[in-house]
């Protein structure tokens, strides 16, 4: 058998073997935790699942549809900003059902000129973000490496349920009150950042502050403690914010025959954050706080009663759908009792839409 030498970081994926990139990827990749059996080497990884019953989630970004190697403002995304990303993505669906996360699967397909340092900065990127995020007993326990045209990323992560049930989307009741943890419009408003040209408006937005917008947008800080906090406190329906809040809040309500109402005083502030912003890039801040996704806060159902979780803020209330004016039609969701185009007083449309034209 001959040794293989171990490839630089300089070099790209096509001047390496499969085993070689394996080689240096696993040993910079957290693969332990108590959950784990048998971690990334064998034709399957085996998972403890010592509560009986398994929650599983997957989500995919592909470049130029999720994220760009090279954004038009130069930015360049690294290795690191993806496996965030990732990380953010799936743990917070794990997080929206109440449960914990315990392991992940990564199948990555990579252009033969991908780097070997991107691939290294994707497997430290990753340890760092279970850490940041709080998946503290969660590790990647295999995946596939594989060539194509387009870089693009595919996690499947499994969490389990330490008490209780799992929190569905359908849970929410009349009377009950929304509550939400986590940032509002701030990846928006990056990601309209970053596709910038420099030039742009955003130019008049200081260095600081329009750098913490694209790192919103790039490594979203998903509130995932708070998922197994808030079910642990009563919540009866739970959501992560992927396609915005009013698309996300419409999912809620839909499935639990609600109309849900935000109350638009308890999200001024998230708005006002963004005024600065809104104003150099031409956009209403209100726009990226109501539809804008990819914050991965979570939005909860609390019943009557029951106390807002800590850090959580209540921002609205159901209502029965029956009970829907006339005048708001099939609206899932309503602002201060209006639709919300007519509340603001332009067609925002729900959210993100992989499909819409
Ligand atoms: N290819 C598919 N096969 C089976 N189920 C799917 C497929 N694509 C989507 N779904 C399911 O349809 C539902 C879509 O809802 P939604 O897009 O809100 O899901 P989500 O996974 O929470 O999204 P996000 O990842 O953006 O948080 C999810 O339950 C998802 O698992
Ligand atoms: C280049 C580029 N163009 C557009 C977007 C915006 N975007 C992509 S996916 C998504 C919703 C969540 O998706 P999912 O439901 O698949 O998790 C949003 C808001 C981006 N991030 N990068
Ligand atoms: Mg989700």
């Amino acid at each position: 058998m001959t040794v293989s030498p171990t490839p630089t970081p300089a070099a790209t994926v096509e001047q390496v073997s499969e085993s070689e990139l394996l080689s240096v990827f696993l040993p910079l990749s957290k693969t332990a935790s108590s959950y784990v059996e048998v971690g990334p080497g064998d034709d399957c990884a085996v998972v403890a699942v010592p509560q009986g019953r398994v929650v599983i989630t997957t989500d995919t970004q592909v470049v130029d549809q999720d994220f760009r190697v090279r954004w038009p403002n130069g930015y360049e995304t690294t290795g690191a900003d993806t496996a965030h990303k990732c990380a953010a993505q799936n743990l917070a669906d794990i997080a929206a059902m109440g449960a914990v996360p315990t392991s992940m699967v990564v199948s990555m397909t990579l252009p033969g000129n991908t780097p070997v340092q991107w691939v290294q900065d994707f497997a430290t990127g990753l340890a760092e973000a279970f850490d940041r995020l709080g998946a503290t007993d969660c590790a990647l326990v295999g995946g596939d490496l594989g060539r194509g045209r387009e870089l693009s990323v595919t996690a499947t992560v499994l969490g389990v349920m330490e008490d209780g049930n799992p929190v569905l989307r359908s849970g929410a009741g009349a009377g009950g009150t929304l509550v939400h943890v986590g940032a509002l419009g701030l990846a928006a408003a990056g990601l309209s950042a970053l596709e910038a040209p420099p030039g742009s408006g955003w130019d008049r937005v200081p260095e600081h502050n329009r750098r913490e917008l694209e790192r919103a947008q790039l490594r979203p800080l998903a509130p995932i403690l708070t998922g197994p906090k808030a079910a642990r406190a009563g919540v009866s329906a739970m959501i992560d914010i992927s396609d915005g809040l009013l698309r996300d809040a419409g999912r809620v309500a839909r499935a639990s025959g609600v109309v849900v109402d935000l109350d638009p005083a308890a999200l001024e502030e998230a708005v006002a954050q963004l005024a600065e912003a809104g104003n150099a890039a031409g956009v209403d801040p209100w726009r990226w706080v109501l539809t804008g996704g990819e914050d991965h806060g979570l939005l909860a159902v609390l019943p009557p009663g029951v106390q807002v979780p800590p850090g959580m803020r209540a921002i609205g209330s159901c209502a029965p759908a029956d009970r829907r004016p006339a005048d708001i039609g099939d609206t899932a969701v309503t602002i201060a009792g209006q639709d919300p185009g007519q509340w603001l007083g332009c067609d925002v449309g729900e959210g993100w839409d992989h499909f819409e034209p």
